[in-house]
């Protein structure tokens, strides 16, 4: 798929991840497929999907869907983990996932490549890549190495990103300004509506929202929490 295509599927819409961690109830990739499903029901622009399902749950769900599919695959936790070697960029430009995201930050990959080794193997393939970055000048560096598209996932999970509490709305709004050739995913901690909202208004072409929308689990604890409290208000009173 041409970029000028994607866009023209996801510019000013939304994106939806659907992952699973390892011992979540949800990791199973016929029922991420399923969920892939429902988001797309549901008016998703495209799916992101993969990690630790690897290229079995970007496969599958890619099947199970007709919008866009954004790949990518996840070792670890610490350091570069999201689709961190050429190998694995590889791997999931060879599904038919239109885009491959992968680890867009400075820091040392484990196969010892640079972001633009990992780029050059997606566009080798045909594919797009999204650069994950945690600050601004990761996504310009990204951009430089050749990334079709930026986004911000990685702020708040690097030790040199702002940590805040919800989105990085400001990170979206310097890659905007600094980068108006490029197109600007907002991701992370989207929890609310007005928030991805508020993104698209900070200049973002699309934002993509994961466990607030395929994540029962965390959506049950919030809801959980929230009548505990009020419970033991009551309880008091
Ligand atoms: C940091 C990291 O590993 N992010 C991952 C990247 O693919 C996923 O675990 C997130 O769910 C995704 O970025 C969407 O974000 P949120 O679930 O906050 O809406």
């Amino acid at each position: 798929m041409k970029l000028s295509a994607l866009l023209s599927a996801i510019t000013g819409r939304l994106i939806v991840s659907c992952q699973a961690s390892e011992g979540h109830a949800l990791r199973h990739t016929g029922t991420l497929a399923r969920v892939a499903r429902a988001a797309a029901d549901g008016r998703a622009a495209a799916i992101r999907c993969g990690g630790v399902g690897g290229v079995a749950d970007v496969t599958a769900v890619a099947e199970a869907v007709d919008v866009p599919v954004i790949g990518l695959t996840k070792s670890g936790r610490e350091g570069v983990f999201i689709t961190p070697t050429v190998e694995a960029a590889r791997s999931v430009a060879a599904t038919p996932a239109a885009v491959v995201a992968l680890d867009g930050t400075a820091r040392p990959r484990p196969d010892g490549s640079a972001l633009r080794d990992g780029i050059a193997a997606v566009h080798e393939l045909g594919k797009l890549a999204m650069a994950d970055v945690s600050t601004a000048a990761e996504g310009i560096a990204a951009a430089d190495a050749g990334a079709d598209l930026v986004a911000t996932t990685l702020s708040g999970y690097t030790p040199n990103s702002r940590r805040t509490e919800g989105p990085d709305l400001a990170l979206v709004g310097e890659l905007a300004a600094a980068l108006p050739e490029v197109p600007i995913v907002a991701e992370g901690r989207y929890h609310a509506p007005e928030q991805a909202a508020e993104a698209i208004r900070a200049g973002a072409a699309s934002v993509v929202v994961g466990t607030a929308i395929t994540d029962p689990t965390w959506i049950t604890r919030s809801f959980a929490e929230a009548v505990t409290t009020a419970g033991g208000e009551h309880v008091g009173r």
